[in-house]
């Protein structure tokens, strides 16, 4: 029946705008006069900012939990149950399979094929990957028009690599060589009653690199949570972090100081402006944006940063007026100044284009082959290019999830 459309942008085109025109008429004819629904990131948090002031939920995920308490992939498909009952005569879909791992995937592949048969469908992709199969024509920009696009590999592009210079010794005399990093010893945690992990044994060495995977809601965050100092279930827990029993007196300050974080949603609402140098040295104080002055020494390093990312130059630049895909490199540079014994990449890639998401991948490589830092990386997304040493898997039962080590 309907011409389904996928338009293609890259992390330089302002998506916001784009939504606007499609909305507005601006670039499918007759759609101004339509009812649309918007499934996206961007809806997801307005629903939380709602469920936030109001204190009541509209949108109801499978497990009767608030978006706020949900799991990425949990939230996602209880948007689309949400919309999709609101009778929209068209839906645009915006990042469908950002964090959501395979079954999740399928599953909205499946209600987005079944509802393709009710009304026009616009997908917006910056992964090749995700393209809808029922898509019949595919978009991209170029100067505020629509040209179609005949031959999908005239997309595919190669990001060469960049980082060429190496990155700076081992400098950080502050913090003294632990070898077990992290120690989970039959750890085991509920939420109301509900298992969510069920006794978990994991070590992070000193250098190595972790991927950690499991479906939607098999626990990934709670994990995370745990080791970064966030959850209070860890104080229950037979864990050890950096050398220090959990509960043993230790400040958040104490477990903050041995990890770099990074995670995708960290520059939601980031408006501060300062420059790129600044955002960098910002590292050190375990800020976003320079609060403080700097040491020379720690100028330097930041320098050093900047010529592995080729930045030098722009130095100066706010950094809000990077791409996406830049600043989330200049984020990688920061978590990274203060060599920190561990660095937490959670779901990085996602919302990034191919050619971004592939500069990414290389940068932590160059990290994890060059550096003494162990990296732990959470993604469902199998990344072509990323070489972690070990992969940890999540298997969700009925008494929670238990944890493997697979192959890589
Ligand atoms: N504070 C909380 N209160 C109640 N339930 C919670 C809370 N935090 C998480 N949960 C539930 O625990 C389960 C695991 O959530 P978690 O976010 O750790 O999963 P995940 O593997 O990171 O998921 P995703 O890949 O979708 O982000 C989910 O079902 C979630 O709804």
């Amino acid at each position: 029946m309907d011409i389904h459309n996928a338009i293609y942008i890259s992390n330089n085109e302002d998506k916001h705008q784009l939504i606007d025109r499609i909305i507005d008429g601006g670039l499918f004819e007759g759609f101004s006069k339509l009812k649309g629904a918007l499934f996206s990131e961007i809806t997801l948090n307005q629903f939380i900012e709602e469920e936030i002031i109001h204190e009541h939920f509209d949108v109801v995920t499978n497990t009767k939990n608030s978006l706020q308490k949900s799991s990425e992939g949990e939230r996602k498909k209880a948007l689309l149950n949400h919309l999709i009952l609101q009778n929209p005569e068209y839906l645009i879909a915006d990042n469908v399979f950002g964090n959501l791992d395979t079954a999740a995937q399928a599953d909205i592949q499946q209600t987005l094929k079944q509802l393709s048969f009710k009304i026009p469908i616009i997908q917006i992709i910056n992964r090749m990957e995700d393209l809808l199969s029922f898509i019949n024509k595919i978009y991209r920009l170029e100067d505020n028009s629509l040209v179609l696009i005949d031959n999908i590999n005239s997309l595919k592009t190669n990001a060469n690599n960049l980082f060429i210079e190496s990155l700076p010794k081992h400098h950080n005399s502050s913090l003294k060589p632990i070898y077990k990093l992290v120690t989970f010893k039959n750890v085991s945690v509920k939420y109301n009653d509900r298992p969510i992990l069920n006794a978990i044994h994991w070590e992070i060495k000193s250098g190595e690199f972790w991927q950690l995977i499991g479906p939607n809601g098999s626990g990934k965050s709670t994990m995370l949570s745990m080791i970064t100092g966030d959850n209070p279930k860890a104080f229950l827990q037979d864990i050890t972090l950096f050398g220090m029993k959990k509960g043993s007196g230790e400040t958040v300050w104490d477990i903050k100081k041995h990890i770099g974080y990074f995670s995708s949603d960290m520059l939601r609402g980031f408006m501060r402006s300062d420059s790129i140098e600044n955002m960098i040295i910002s590292g050190f104080f375990d800020s976003i944006g320079l609060y403080k002055f700097p040491l020379e020494r720690q100028t330097l390093i930041a320098h050093q940063w900047l010529r592995i990312l080729n930045m030098y130059d722009i130095k100066e630049k706010n950094f809000l007026s990077l791409s996406n895909g830049h600043q989330r490199l200049v984020l990688i540079a920061r978590a990274m100044v203060k060599q920190p014994p561990l660095l937490i990449l959670d779901e990085p890639t996602n919302g990034l284009d191919d050619v971004d998401a592939q500069l990414f991948i290389q940068l932590i490589n160059k990290i994890a082959l060059e550096s003494d830092t162990a990296i732990l990386y959470v993604s469902h997304r199998h990344e072509v290019g990323l070489k972690p040493d070990f992969i940890y898997e999540l298997v969700p039962s009925e008494s929670g999830s238990i944890g493997r080590e697979i192959e890589t």
